[in-house]
């Protein structure tokens, strides 16, 4: 199959892009904003993207593939360590690498550890994105600019491109992709039309669950939590019009003093996230669901390689 749609045309591009960036820096709501429709998890607490989720962007000459990574963070357990390992190597993989960096915020120590990691993948295109525009007024927004700019001068690199963006303003969201697509190599499509992402349905069920249980809880708890969805069956003898598609998930902490937390009073919390999680996850798969969730102490999961491993890390 040739890449060329028309002897005329440019021709098609496919390829794989990351967005990088510090934890909170707006990688997975840009990502659902490109893709239009929720694939990856969002919360306003730091690192909660866990697995690699792809979100695709389709367009009659190009397929950009969106690869979320995890936040690049120093490393205090054996999770953390696995998740830097993880975005290294998703990062020597992809075809451009999107830098996040938010508005509202001066570059940090964080920032400059990532770039410095950046400036090491030499072959990699670079582009900056300068993300929640909507916070900032435009001297901010060109002071910003201009630090990014120098911050690549100063590691002996020049950005491919430094595009400011408000993904949840919904302004220049497609621009980041149309900046993002001449970046691609020349390639026929590499995923079937309407194909939003590649993530086996039951780990975003899981990740589904996942962030409606981290919403409002203290802070010591995001990092504790995993969930896996143990089975996925079609309820038998519905009606062919009424079909219901059983859940069975655990959500995994790591103390029995976290369980609390997470039931609430008389169950009223997991209650709640059951109810949140099932209309995303029945959004999602376009069936009802009834969710079965259970909650399990899976004593510090985080620094037990066997349990790292059941639960999918
Ligand atoms: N005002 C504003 N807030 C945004 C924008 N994009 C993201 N946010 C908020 O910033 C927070 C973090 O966004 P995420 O997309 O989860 O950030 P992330 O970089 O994927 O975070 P990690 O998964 O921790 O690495 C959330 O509360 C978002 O609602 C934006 O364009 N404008």
């Amino acid at each position: 199959m040739s890449a060329r749609t028309d002897e005329n045309t440019a021709p098609h591009r496919a390829g794989f892009a990351c967005f990088v960036g510090r934890p909170n820096a707006g990688k997975s709501t840009l990502t659902n904003a490109l893709v239009g429709q929720k694939v990856a998890i969002t919360s306003n607490r730091p690192q909660t993207t866990r697995h690699t989720v792809r979100g695709i962007v389709h367009r009659p000459d190009a397929q950009l593939i969106l690869v979320d990574t995890p936040g690049l963070h120093k490393p205090r357990t054996l999770l953390g360590e696995r998740l830097n390992d993880v975005v290294r190597t998703t990062w020597a993989e992809v075809d451009v690498i999107g830098f996040c960096l938010p508005a509202d915020q001066k570059l940090g120590p964080g920032d400059r550890f990532i770039a410095k990691e950046l400036a090491e993948i030499k072959k990699t295109p670079k582009v900056a994105i300068i993300t929640k525009t909507d916070l900032v007024d435009s001297k901010t927004l060109a002071e910003q600019l201009i630090a990014i700019d120098q911050l690549g001068k100063e590691l002996g690199f020049e950005w491919a491109q430094i595009v400011p963006v408000s993904a949840v303003g919904n302004k220049q969201v497609q621009l980041v992709a149309d900046l993002l697509i001449p970046l691609l190599p020349e390639s026929p499509p590499l995923y079937p039309e309407g194909d939003l992402t590649d993530e086996p349905e039951m780990v975003m069920v899981a990740e589904l669950i996942r962030e409606a249980a981290l919403e409002g809880v203290r802070d010591e708890l995001p990092h504790s939590i995993a969930v896996v969805v143990e089975e996925m069956i079609p309820r038998e003898n519905r009606p062919a019009d009424r079909p219901l598609l059983d859940i069975h998930a655990n959500v995994y902490i790591e103390r029995p003093s976290q369980k609390g937390i997470i039931i609430g009073p008389k169950g009223s919390r997991l209650k709640e996230v059951g109810m949140k999680s099932r209309k995303h996850i029945e959004a999602l798969l376009g069936t009802p669901v009834f969710l079965d969730l259970h909650v399990k102490v899976a004593k510090d999961w985080q620094r037990d390689p066997k349990q790292l491993r059941k639960l999918g890390f």
